[in-house]
């Protein structure tokens, strides 16, 4: 069996003084073994509530959450305890115990399981040895710095040898360079022990940096889904695309856009290339085979997953119709979005149409459908 995990259906609902308030609502998501999935949304989306439906700290009140084929949030007692044994956790805040040393801390949960003491040592100084932090067995929590806090808390999580690891903004608490060693270390989790990886954050850089597949979560609802790359490379919601342009600066804001008009008074149109798009020269192509010009005016190209996708905002210059041409030419490589339309639109909608709002707004249904230029541009 190669799924770790299964929320099917999955809808919680809080009292909050005497008023219901759905935290989560028909959550559909699977998570494969050995993959690192990541649940990306803003404050309040019910990212921690899902998370923590997985060791059944708290249970649906529709729906079931599937744990290596065991329906968890239907398990109670010595059962519950047993599958608990399979899952590790992380938080934010570490949550170790500070009356104890690291060593004491990562011993905890083999002690609750009445593991042997010679057996107990062993394992908590492998564990110790993974996470760089040998020569801390006997400090106590408050002279750790976070993220050797955060190490402890990796090897206590790691203790009962689980299969799963949940976090819970592990990283949240730290500078953005011990961010990057707590993430690396997470991945030599996943690699050398093989742990399946399900995080969740609201720093979208965490996602990039570590996950296969991305869910982007906002108001209890999973919104979006898909593989890293295809999440950053094509957002197609407003919120995924407001957290990939927060860490991906290729298409230009609002301000930047109208900065762009009032020097460039060519016909802007924003091209939107994946891996294989970038093998070869077609936009100058494009330009000898039309004879126009053109101008790359704000964009970039990123590689994610070993693939490269990016955005490029270009100026065409020359005859409408040549123009008109260029841009069917184009669209045999790229997704094309018009920034400006085409001219028969802009005279049929008057004055002011290349004054229009921010291309993002334009931009989800003409990434989707690149017909939809078209009909712009036969207007
Ligand atoms: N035990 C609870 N009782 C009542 N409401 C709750 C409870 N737990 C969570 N909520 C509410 O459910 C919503 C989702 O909370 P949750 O913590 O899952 O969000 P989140 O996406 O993890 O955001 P954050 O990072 O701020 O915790 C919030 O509005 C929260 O106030």
């Amino acid at each position: 069996m190669n799924t770790a995990i299964v929320f099917e259906d999955v809808s919680k609902t809080f009292e909050v003084k005497g008023r219901a308030f759905e935290a989560l609502r028909h959550v559909d998501l699977t998570v494969e073994r050995g993959e690192i999935f990541g649940i990306v949304g803003y404050s309040g989306a019910g990212k921690s509530t899902l998370l923590r439906t997985v060791n059944a700290l708290e249970r649906p009140t529709r729906g079931r959450v599937i744990v290596d084929g065991l329906e968890i949030s239907a398990l109670a007692g010595q059962a519950l305890y047993a599958a608990r044994q399979r899952i590790g956790m992380i938080f934010q805040q570490f949550n170790l115990l500070e009356s104890r040393t690291v060593y004491k801390n990562i011993a905890y949960p083999l002690k609750l399981a009445k593991v042997p003491d010679a057996e107990i040592l062993d394992r908590v100084e492998e564990l110790l040895a993974f996470v760089g932090l040998s020569d801390k067995a006997l400090a106590y929590p408050s002279q750790l710095s976070g993220g050797q806090k955060q190490r402890v808390g990796i090897a206590r999580a790691l203790a009962t040898r689980p299969e799963i690891l949940i976090s819970d903004e592990a990283t949240s608490a730290l500078d953005p360079q011990t961010t990057g060693e707590v993430l690396e270390l997470l991945r030599r989790v996943n690699e050398e022990y093989g742990l399946t990886i399900l995080l969740v954050t609201h720093e979208i850089d965490v996602i990039r940096e570590l996950a296969d597949r991305v869910a982007v979560m906002e108001d209890g609802e999973v919104v979006e889904q898909g593989s890293v790359y295809e999440v950053f490379s094509a957002p197609r919601t407003a919120t995924a695309r407001r957290f990939v342009s927060s860490v991906l600066h290729h298409i230009p804001s609002e301000e930047v856009l109208a900065k762009i008009r009032a020097v460039h008074h060519g016909r802007l149109v924003q091209l939107h290339v994946e891996d294989r798009d970038t093998n070869h020269p077609f936009l100058s192509q494009v330009a000898r085979d039309n004879d126009i010009d053109f101008n790359v005016v704000f964009g970039g190209v990123d590689e994610l997953q070993g693939r490269l996708f990016g955005s490029l905002t270009v100026e065409l210059l020359g005859p409408d119709d040549r123009v008109d041409a260029a841009i069917d030419g184009l669209r045999a490589t790229a997704t094309v979005t018009a920034i400006d339309p085409a001219p028969a639109l802009r005279q049929a909608q008057g004055p002011g149409v290349g004054q229009q709002g921010p291309i993002v707004e334009g931009y989800e249904p003409l990434a989707e459908d690149p017909n939809t230029l078209k009909e712009h541009t036969h207007a």
